[in-house]
């Protein structure tokens, strides 16, 4: 399991290593010495390359004093270039430096970066050991003109120690501009801000420096990275004797007139996960976007404005429900007043006033709820129009039944499910909270996607893909994460598998296609495979 770390947890982990009998000074060692060890691996044969070291006032630029000497002992020409460093007898690493006469420069006395502007332009390798961990606001000054003189397209290889200097370790902001980095070697775990934009481009390749941190310690807390030995235990079994009701019906609930497409994509989606039966759900304008799969069956519903599904269609829905183990809703439903009076009573979230429910059900002494009395709803995706009429019923998160729904917003849909006008800095946090406010799982989506789960558990999917930043691509993934359910995953796995196959179909299809020109449904056919990969 790779653990992604806030600051606060970092510091807290170093504290434990340090109870546990590590010393600060053998911490700074270790890292300073494993990111020495990817430099060199990067520079090929040291002898006679040249390696410029930006030295910063904390414990990042500590870590450059460190990497400096071990490059320097295997024979590269290092030189130093202080920003805002005091000499001090007690900077150890520092004395170590000196009594090996590396070249030094004081960015005090280069106000104008001319001898920064020469190193750099001859060097094979810049280090950046600027800022770490502590950046704490945004870069501006001498530094700016510091890292100003990285820009690229010319320059040599840039290596950050832990984080490009500038971005925020918690967020992957980068206020005041940052260095821009070809790789970044994280020290002991790699921070959130190096997974979240910008910070994920400015950091590039993301390597790891090893620290001896405690176990038990790292058992319980942080962020897990998403990677395919996470998921590989969750692909359902696929028994040799298993018939189509082994794998479970997925009814899926989406598109109208102006959306017919979404339906179909969550369809093919849920069916090429392995889903033993899909079927489509909505009024005539949809049912026929299930000419393109076949294998789907059909509930026809009564149709509200533009063959979006009303309130008439809630009976016929409420007697099918029952023999279906997941439901996909939203995708391309529509925002009409119909779809969201029907969204409303599906969800048992009709105005308190009118209405009085318990969990799901609904008082009894009313003829309209016995018409129209809501089963429990097997595990539901919501999603996309989903989502945005969810978000206008009032106190809806205080009414909805917990531990039901897996909720997969984009960031604009997450807006209007929180009521904000813009999302908080740190996506992680902002997915996290919400979770466990609203007791549902919630996806996140994005560049970096983030698995959210209600008991505080969390994954990052680092799977930057513009291949996916195309129209219907989270219709498949809705329709996935329902075929996943449907197969008897518990919703925080089968979002978790579901955006890891997700994004592999993508690797997949961005490796025959390139970046630009994938339709959402050219995802489909690569499921199957990106499954039998992970098998
Ligand atoms: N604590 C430890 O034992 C270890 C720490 N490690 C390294 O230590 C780093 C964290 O060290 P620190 O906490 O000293 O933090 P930094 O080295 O990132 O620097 C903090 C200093 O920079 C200043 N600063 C922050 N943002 C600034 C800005 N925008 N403009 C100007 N000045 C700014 C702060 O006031 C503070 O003086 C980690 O990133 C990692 O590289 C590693 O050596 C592993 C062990
Ligand atoms: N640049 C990107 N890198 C990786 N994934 C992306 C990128 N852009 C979009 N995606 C993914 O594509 C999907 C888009 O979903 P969404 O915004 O709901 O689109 P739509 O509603 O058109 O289907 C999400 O899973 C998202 O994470
Ligand atoms: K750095």
């Amino acid at each position: 399991m790779q653990k992604i770390v806030t600051q606060t947890e970092m510091y807290a982990l170093e504290h434990a290593a340090v109870a546990h009998g590590a010393t600060w000074e053998g911490l700074m060692e270790q890292a300073g010495w494993g990111v020495a060890q990817v430099a060199l691996a990067r520079l090929g044969d040291p002898k006679g390359r040249r390696v410029v070291v930006l030295v910063g006032p904390g414990n990042n630029g500590g870590d450059g004093l460190v990497v400096a000497r071990h490059v320097h002992d295997a024979g590269a020409q290092v030189a130093l270039y202080f920003w805002r460093r005091q000499f001090a007898p007690s900077d150890a690493n520092w004395q170590r430096c000196r009594t090996r006469g590396l070249a030094e420069t004081m960015a005090a006395d280069d106000p104008t970066q001319t001898s920064l502007r020469k190193l750099v332009a001859e060097a094979d390798l810049v280090v950046d050991a600027l800022l770490g961990m502590g950046t704490s606001r945004p870069v501006e000054g001498p530094l700016a003109a510091i890292i100003a003189t990285l820009q690229p397209p010319r320059r040599p290889l840039v290596l950050a120690i832990d984080l490009p200097s500038g971005v925020d370790a918690g967020t992957g902001a980068a206020p005041g501009g940052a260095v821009c980095a070809d790789l970044t070697v994280a020290t002991g775990l790699p921070k959130r801000g190096l997974l979240l934009y910008p910070g994920r481009r400015l950091a590039g390749t993301l390597e790891l420096a090893i620290l001896e941190l405690p176990h038990d310690y790292l058992e319980t807390t942080m962020s897990d990275l998403l990677r395919a030995a996470e998921v590989q235990p969750l692909l359902p079994a696929r028994p040799p004797d298993a018939h189509k009701g082994s794998f479970g019906k997925v009814l899926v609930l989406a598109g109208s007139l102006h959306f017919p497409g979404a339906a179909y994509l969550a369809c093919a989606g849920a069916a090429r996960v392995g889903a033993g039966l899909v079927t489509l759900a909505g009024g005539r304008a949809v049912l026929g976007s299930a000419m393109r799969l076949p294998e789907a069956t059909l509930l026809p519903l009564a149709e509200g404005d533009w063959g979006a599904v009303g309130p008439g269609a809630l009976a016929e829905l409420n007697k099918a429900l029952p023999n279906y183990q997941a439901l996909v809703l939203g995708p391309g439903m529509g925002q009409g007043e119909a779809t969201g009076e029907f969204l409303q009573r599906l969800l048992g979230l009709e105005t308190p006033k009118s209405r009085v429910r318990v969990g799901f059900l609904i008082d009894s002494n009313s003829d309209e709820a016995t018409e129209n009395a809501a089963p429990d709803l097997p595990p539901t995706v919501l999603d996309a129009d989903g989502l945005n009429l969810l978000a206008k019923i009032e106190e809806w998160h205080e009414r909805l039944p917990r531990e039901r729904f897996v909720f997969t917003p984009h960031p604009g849909e997450m807006r209007r499910l929180l009521g904000v006008e813009q999302l908080p800095a740190d996506l992680v946090a902002t997915a996290c909270e919400a979770a466990k406010r609203w007791g549902q799982v919630v996806v996140l989506k994005g560049a970096t996607t983030i698995i959210a789960s209600p008991d505080g558990r969390n994954r990052i999917h680092d799977g930057a893909n513009p291949a996916l930043a195309t129209a219907g691509t989270g219709d498949v993934l809705a329709g996935v994460i329902g075929g996943l359910l449907a197969q008897g995953l518990a919703p925080y796995d089968a979002a978790s598998l579901g955006v890891f196959l997700h994004g592999a179909a993508a690797a997949r299809v961005r490796a025959t296609l390139g970046d630009a020109g994938a339709l959402a449904s050219d995802l489909l056919p690569e499921l199957p495979r990106a499954m039998l990969e992970l098998r």
